[in-house]
Parts: C-alpha cells; structure tokens; sequence
C-alpha cells in the first residue's frame, strides 16, 4: 500500500482524504498530523458557536471513531515542524517521523494580527479555532465591552456573537464602509442600519495605533486622536496562508503555495489544497473552491479521472440571523458593465446584477436572497441573456414566505449546495435511489448542509417536495444534542412509551452518553417529562435556566428583574402603591414600562428577591420563562371610538387561563379590538384582532430578531371560542415543537396547512388538545407565592439566611 501523510488537519484536507476513501479506500495507508487538539471540526460553524446556536461538539465533523474506521493514523495536536523532500519524510513535533509517497500540505490560514503597540496585552484575540470561540465565551462573563477590529464578514459573524453573549460590540472598520470586498455602498449602507438596530456600535474610517492598558487590553487609540475603552479586542482583519513549513521545505511560493491545475507543487509527490494554495494567482478562503480542489487532488491521486482545477467563482452568504446578504462575482460597475438594480426602502430590499456583454457577470442582494441560486447559476453558466426580459432576471417582488416553494422552478443542475457544490438533480437522485427521508440522511449521502448550513431549507423544502407526506414523519431525526442519537421527537416518544417522569431516569433508560446530560438536552428534557404527564413528572430546578430556577431575569450586572403581572396590562392605584413601596424599599435603580405592558423593577439583588415578592403580594408575570408571558390588549370598545370588541376583556380572561403554562419557548399574545392593530397582534406569537361580531386569530407573528407577520389562522365568533383555540393551538405547539423552538419557526416547518387541519378541519382533534391542556393548567402553581412559602428554597436558591417560617 502507498503511503499518504497529510499536514493540517481541516476542512479542506480531511475532505480530500474523503473523497480518495470514497475513490479508493485501500489505495493508502495514511498519516495525519494536526496541530489543533482536535478532530476535524467545522470552523465556519464556529460562528454559530458564539451566536449560541451550536456546541463545539455539535460541530465535529469527523469524530475519533472516523479516523479510525478509515485506517487514518491521526496525530491530533502534533505540528509537522520538518519535511525532507529528499528522503521523503515528515517529521513531527512530537517526535513523530512519518515516510510518505505522496504528500498533501493542507495547512490553511492564520489569522492576520495588527503589528501595533499592545497587540500582545491580555485579551486581544483572533476568531479562527475553537480556543478563540471559547475566549469569547469566558471573557463575556466577566467583562463588558467588546471591540472587534475589522468590518468583514468575520468581524460582523464576532460581533453578532458578542451581541449575543450579551456584551456592548463597538466595530472599528478601516474603510468608508462595510463589506467593501462584497458589497457595493447602498447594500454596507443597508446592512450597517441593520446591525446597528442590532445594537453593534460602528467607527468607519478608523485606523487603530496602539492598545492601551497594563498587563490587560483596556481600550484603542486611533490615528485621528480619537480613543476608545474596551475589555476585549477580536482583531478579524484579514488571513495570511500558512506556508512557513512549506517554504522551508522547497516548496515554491508567492502570497501562498503555488500549485498547477492537479494540484501539484514544484516538488515531485507533494500536492497542497486549501487555503495555503495559491492557484493561478488566486488565494481562496471560502470552502466550495476548497473542496472543489479536493475532489481534483482526490481524481488524481486515485487515479479515478483527469479532471483539472480551474479556479472557482467566489460568493458569500454573510451567517448573521435577522440578515440576508448575498454576494457573488464581479459586482463594482465598470466602464463595460451595466447593471439592473431595485431598490424598496419600504421593503428594505436591495437587488444588483451586473452585466457584461450578454452575461450575469456579479450580483448583490440584500434583504431577499432569494434570487441567489439562480443568478449564481446564471453567472456559473454564463448564460446569454442579451434575449431575457429584465424581470426575469431579477424580479421586482419580495418573494413572499408563502408563496411557492423555490425549488420547484429550480433546474436539475441548479446549484443547492454552494459550499460543496450540491445541485437538486443529484438530491433527489439520492432521495429516490437510496430512500432517504431526513436532512440528516441527505447530508451524510450528498454531503450538502455540512458546512456553512445556509442550505438547509431548501434542501427540506426538496426533501417535501420529493417525499409529499411522507416526509412529515420523516424529517424529525436530527438528534437532541451529542448526548444521545435520539430526535426531539424521539425522546419524547420514549418518556411517553415508558411513562418516564424524571430526567435522570430518561437519560439513564435512554443510555444517554453522558450520565450528567448537558446544558441542551436537560432543560429540554425537563421540559418534555412535565409537558407529557403534568400530574406525575417530577420538575427539577436543577435542569432549569437560570432565569427559571430563581423565577426572575439575571441583568448584564448580576442583578435581577422583577416583573409583577398586570393582566392584560391592566393596573389599579393600589398595585402601583405597592410596587412604588418596594422599590423605594429596596433602593430598585430603575422603574420601566416593558413592551408587554409590564412593569419591570430593574436592578434588584438576588437575596432581596423573596422580600419583594412577599411584599408585593402580586402573581409572577413569568417575564423570565419559557412559558405563556404577557397578553397585550388595546384599550378596544369601551374607550376607543373605533373599537368593535371587548379586547381588555378577552385580553384578561386569556391571561388567567394561561399565565406561566411552560411552552418550548416563550409565548406571547395580542387582542386589538380592530385591524389598526395597537396592541401590535400582528407579531405575537398568537395575535387576535377584533371585527364587527368576530375575531381574527393570527398564529406564528414575531417582533425579535427574524420578524415575522403572523398568518390568519381562522375566525370565530366569540370569545369562548377564542380561548377553546387558543388553548388546542398552544397544546399543538407544547406537544410538537422542539424544545427553544418559536412558535414562527415552528409554524414554518410544520407548515400552517398542517396545523388548520389539525384545528379548524378537525374538531374533535382541536377539542382533545384542548383538554389536554387543561390537565397542564390544573397543575399550575403560583411560583412566587412557593417561593415566598418556602424556607428551604429560599435558602439554596437565593442565598436568604436565617430564615424563619
Ligand atoms: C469563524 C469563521 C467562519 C467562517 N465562515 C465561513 C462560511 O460561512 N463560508 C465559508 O465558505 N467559509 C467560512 N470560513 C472560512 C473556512 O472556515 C475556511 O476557508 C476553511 O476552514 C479553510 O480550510 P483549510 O483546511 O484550508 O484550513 P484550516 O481549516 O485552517 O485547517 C488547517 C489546519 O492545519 C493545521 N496546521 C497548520 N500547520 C500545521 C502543521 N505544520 N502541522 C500540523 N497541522 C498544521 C491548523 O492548525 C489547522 O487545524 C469561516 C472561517 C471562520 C474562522
Ligand atoms: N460567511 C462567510 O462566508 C465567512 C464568515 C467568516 C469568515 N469567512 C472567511 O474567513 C476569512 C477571514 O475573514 P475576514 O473578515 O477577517 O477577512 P476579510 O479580508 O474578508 O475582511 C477583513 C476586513 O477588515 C478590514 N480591515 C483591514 N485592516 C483593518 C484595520 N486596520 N482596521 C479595521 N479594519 C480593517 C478590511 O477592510 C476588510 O473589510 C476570509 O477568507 C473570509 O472569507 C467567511
Ligand atoms: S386597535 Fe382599534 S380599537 Fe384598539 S385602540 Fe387601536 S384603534 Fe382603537
Ligand atoms: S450552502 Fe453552505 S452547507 Fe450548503
């Protein structure tokens, strides 16, 4: 067997590796070493780490048991420190010395830090591996303030992250405006509105000098004078190709190294891929002209085909959640190009295609990327569209959530996958061929969802497409966390099957991986035992958020929020009194009339917290959990001249039904007693809007980050009628929802047909959900008044001594 050492353990190397295995699995044997002490993992995914979206072991993509499957000898966390091209051997850091017939330097990028004074100081990171993302993480917890040097896509994915760890992000950007290497200036112009509504703090045209502080970053200072305090510094600057190694090995290189279309070196037997190439004077850093390297390298060590590389066209997605930018080609106007543009300020939607001669040479979207795979087809293609009518180009329309799904105008060789150049006709071959039913299936067969994931929806919407019903069923086995195998829905399956009531027991009976679970699988868990048997489970505090286990919100400064219910928004001298007492009392910094119509005591010690609630003498609003929160009335009939129903009413009465039933995710609700909408029904999770003699009920609405308009779910006449629906939708929801899933995000998925047939088309359905969240209901205890009542609990949770009861 032919001996095969790679150097550089990523993504693009490990791919190669797989496509030779997927050639030839017995063609060599191979050595591997990595200087990172991990498995290969995806480092885009990084991105989703830090949003909060993923764990680190949610994004391995090659586990332990891989390497040793496929007879790869791994040397995880062991720098290859010498190459004798000669002798034809890799020498390790370790120790290790590994003889090759061939050779693949896979050794990708590092991340460019600013020659500056202080760029040494504590605190001052890149974001490129797991260790950076973990920094974050920890910095977070203890600091405020974040700077993030650099305004690409890099940066903005760090400071989204930040954001989200809930730390202030100033952005220092060198040129006049974001993404200048994707976008034109009315998209950066667009896209920085948008992240500035995020909370991200820009300073264009910044040039940074110095960081200041001791030991410890504590600020920058800019070239114009000007300067700025901050705990942390993400410097996402740009890359460098990582080819010290190879350079000292003989290897010919430039900005990095130089390869022919085989990727071939000078040097007989050695090959490189990835980000350290440079390939007909492009240097690449996205990952579709990275693995489409590899399957070359792949062709042509296995000797399977002559295929050749011929550089590849760039386009990004930029991973932020609320955003959608797409960027691909040539997309600066030129003295021979022209462009079709639409521009909707209302819609907040810009669209650009440029064009050369007859062909799609570049385009830009913002706000609707709908159009990408097809004007990236058009570009790949270079279709002629000297013949095309402008609209058929780009439509002028916002393509709405509703109409349609995109991959049925799709062609067979339309691209889905664009990182790893996945295309629908061969998605639904692998559908068809080898009966594959889940996302998950798709992606180990195909390969397309395993990098970025900005693919995923369409390629369930093709799965659905393929499928019809049946794939309903079937699209439901992404498991829980790294855990378990299990799905959501498994397990939940299982805790009914086995009438499992404690969460030990279910991850004990249901041979989870890790006896103690994690921070994903046991708050869902908890969730699931108490949603499946409300009179039996057991609920444990432990398995709970934070925000749950002490019933009130943890502020960025360690203190809490105290948000009183007020049903329906509805408040009377006596309970205002009673919170005025208590905030005097208890020095509360702020008083603040929340979006709900709350009032939230803001800046609370945790110690004072059972004291207040006693004295307040009022209901937990529940502002804290996943749970049913505030219902939002308008003022309606008795006071506004255009009201046509009682909104304070239904508002109150929906309110005491349901206050704090725990649902997947929060729920919030909205009664306007007409279409003017003040009580914002049309962004609630659940929103009713009154008409001459009815209610419209509208489900899925969402006012955070991904806003969402919620969809008519039907109409009734009463409000009887009203809270029967309410009570079967929301019992819909708890019972097939995924843990932390909205109720917009599941409405998509499930599809709003799917739940009117199971309510509106379906009575005795609707009424069997209904009472079965009556039995939730009856279980309902006051969390506040139990708190207040118990010594003990006091005690453990919130740090109250001596007390007595
Ligand atoms: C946060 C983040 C988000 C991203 N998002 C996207 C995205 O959305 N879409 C996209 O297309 N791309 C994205 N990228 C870029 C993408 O991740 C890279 O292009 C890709 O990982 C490069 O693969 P590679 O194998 O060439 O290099 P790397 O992934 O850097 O792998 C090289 C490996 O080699 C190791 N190594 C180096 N020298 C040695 C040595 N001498 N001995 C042993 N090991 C060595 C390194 O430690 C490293 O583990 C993102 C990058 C980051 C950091
Ligand atoms: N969604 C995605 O596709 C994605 C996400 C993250 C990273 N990546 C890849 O990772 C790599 C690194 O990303 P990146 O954003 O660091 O690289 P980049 O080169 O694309 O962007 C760096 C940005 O920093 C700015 N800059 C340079 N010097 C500066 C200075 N002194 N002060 C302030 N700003 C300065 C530049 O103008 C540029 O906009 C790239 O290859 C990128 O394609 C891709
Ligand atoms: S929604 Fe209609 S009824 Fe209610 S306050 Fe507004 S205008 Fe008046
Ligand atoms: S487009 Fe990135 S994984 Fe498919």
């Amino acid at each position: 067997m032919e001996k095969l050492v790679l150097i550089g353990n990523g993504m693009a190397g490990i791919r190669t590796l797989e496509e030779i295995i997927k050639r030839d699995p017995d063609r060599f044997e191979i050595t591997i070493f990595g200087k990172e002490p991990y498995p290969n993992y995806n480092r885009i995914l990084l991105s989703s780490v830090l949003q909060g979206d993923s764990s680190v072991k949610d994004i391995i993509l090659n586990d332990y048991d891989w390497y040793e499957k496929n007879g790869c000898s791994l040397h995880c966390g062991e720098e290859a420190v010498q190459v004798d091209t000669e002798q034809k051997v890799v020498y390790g850091s370790s120790g290790t010395k590994a003889a090759y017939d061939k050779l693949i330097f896979a050794t990708g990028s590092d991340p460019f830090m600013l020659p500056i004074d202080g760029a040494d100081k504590e605190g001052v990171i890149a974001f490129r591996d797991i260790n950076d993302c973990e920094a974050m993480i920890d910095t977070s917890k203890t600091h405020k303030r974040a700077a993030v040097i650099g305004g690409g896509l890099l940066g903005l994915e760090a400071a989204r992250g930040l954001l989200n760890l809930n730390m202030e992000v100033d952005v220092i950007h060198l040129p006049e405006f974001l993404m200048e290497r994707q976008l034109d200036e009315p998209a950066a112009a667009m896209l920085r509105e948008e992240l500035e509504n995020q909370g991200m703090v820009f300073h264009m045209n910044k040039q940074t000098v110095k960081i200041r502080g001791e030991e410890r970053v504590s600020g920058l200072l800019f070239k114009d004078g000007t300067s700025l305090d901050t705990d942390l510094v993400v410097m996402a600057v740009g890359i460098r190709p990582n080819v010290a190694l190879a350079a000292a090995s003989g290897l010919e290189t430039d900005r990095a190294i130089l390869v022919d279309d085989q990727m071939r070196t000078n040097v007989p037997d050695v090959y490189a891929v990835g980000e350290c190439v440079e390939h007909r004077g492009t240097v690449y850093g996205l990952v579709a002209p990275l693995y489409e390297q590899g399957s070359v390298l792949a062709d042509h060590l296995a000797e399977t085909a002559e295929s050749a590389y011929e550089g590849s066209l760039m386009y990004t997605q930029l991973k932020v959640s609320g955003v959608d930018v797409f960027s691909a080609g040539e997309f600066t106007d030129g003295s021979d190009t022209k462009a079709i543009r639409v521009h909707d300020e209302f819609e907040g939607v810009y669209k650009k295609v440029v064009v050369r001669g007859g062909s799609v040479i570049g385009a830009v979207l913002f706000g609707d990327t709908s159009d990408s795979p097809r004007l990236l087809d058009m570009i790949k293609k270079q279709t002629d569209i000297s013949e095309m009518d402008k609209a058929a180009i780009l439509p002028s329309e916002k393509r709405e959530a509703s109409t349609e799904s995109a991959v049925v105008s799709m062609a067979e060789d339309e691209t889905i996958c664009g990182c790893n150049g996945v295309c629908k006709g061969d998605i639904v071959a692998s559908i068809q061929e080898k009966e594959l039913s889940s996302l998950q299936e798709v992606t180990q067969h195909t390969n397309a969802g395993r990098s970025c994931g900005g693919c995923k929806p369409l390629v369930s919407e093709l799965l659905e497409l393929t499928l019809g019903d049946a794939f309903r069923e079937a699209d439901q086995k992404e498991p829980m966390c790294g855990c378990t195998t299990l799905s959501h829905e498994e397990v939940t399956a299982e805790i009914r099957d086995k009438k499992l009531t404690l969460v030990r027991e279910v991850m004990n009976v249901l041979g989870w991986s890790e006896p103690e679970g994690c921070s994903s699988c046991r708050p869902a868990i908890n969730y699931y035992i108490n949603m499946v048997n409300p009179e039996e489970a057991e609920d444990d505090a432990n398995s709970r958020f934070i925000n749950e286990r002490v019933h009130a919100n943890i502020q960025n400064d360690g203190t809490y929020s105290v948000v009183p219910r007020m049903y329906g928004g509805v408040t009377n001298p006596e309970e205002l009194r009673k919170i005025a007492d208590v905030a005097d009392k208890y020095n509360v910094r702020m008083v603040k009339v929340t979006g709900g119509q709350r009032l939230d005591l803001l800046g609370v010690k945790k110690a004072d917290l059972p004291s207040i609630w006693e004295e307040l003498g009022m209901p937990s609003g529940h502002a804290y959990g996943k749970a049913v929160r505030t219902v939002k009335t308008c003022v309606g009939q008795d006071f506004c001249r255009f009201g046509t129903q009682d909104s304070i009413q239904l508002g109150i009465d929906l309110e005491k039904k349901f206050q704090g039933v725990p649902t997947p995710h929060k729920v919030k609700m909205g009664v306007s007693a007409c279409p003017r909408n003040c009580a914002e029904s049309g962004i609630k999770d659940i929103g009713i809007v009154g008409l001459q003699g009815a209610w419209e009920m509208y489900v899925g609405g969402n006012g955070g980050v991904d806003l969402r308009q919620g969809d008519l779910l039907c109409t009734v006449t009463s409000d009887e009628d009203v809270i029967h629906m309410t009570a079967a939708y929301m019992q819909l929801y708890r019972e097939t929802a995924k843990y932390l899933e909205r109720t917009s995000h599941w409405l998509e998925r499930v599809g709003l047909k799917w739940v009117q047939e199971q309510l509106v088309d379906h009575e005795a359905n609707c009424a069997a959900l209904a009472e079965r969240m009556e039995r939730t209901i009856a279980q309902m205890e006051e969390p506040w008044e139990q708190i207040v009542n118990s010594g003990t609990i006091k005690q453990d949770y919130f740090d109250v001594k001596h007390v007595t009861t």
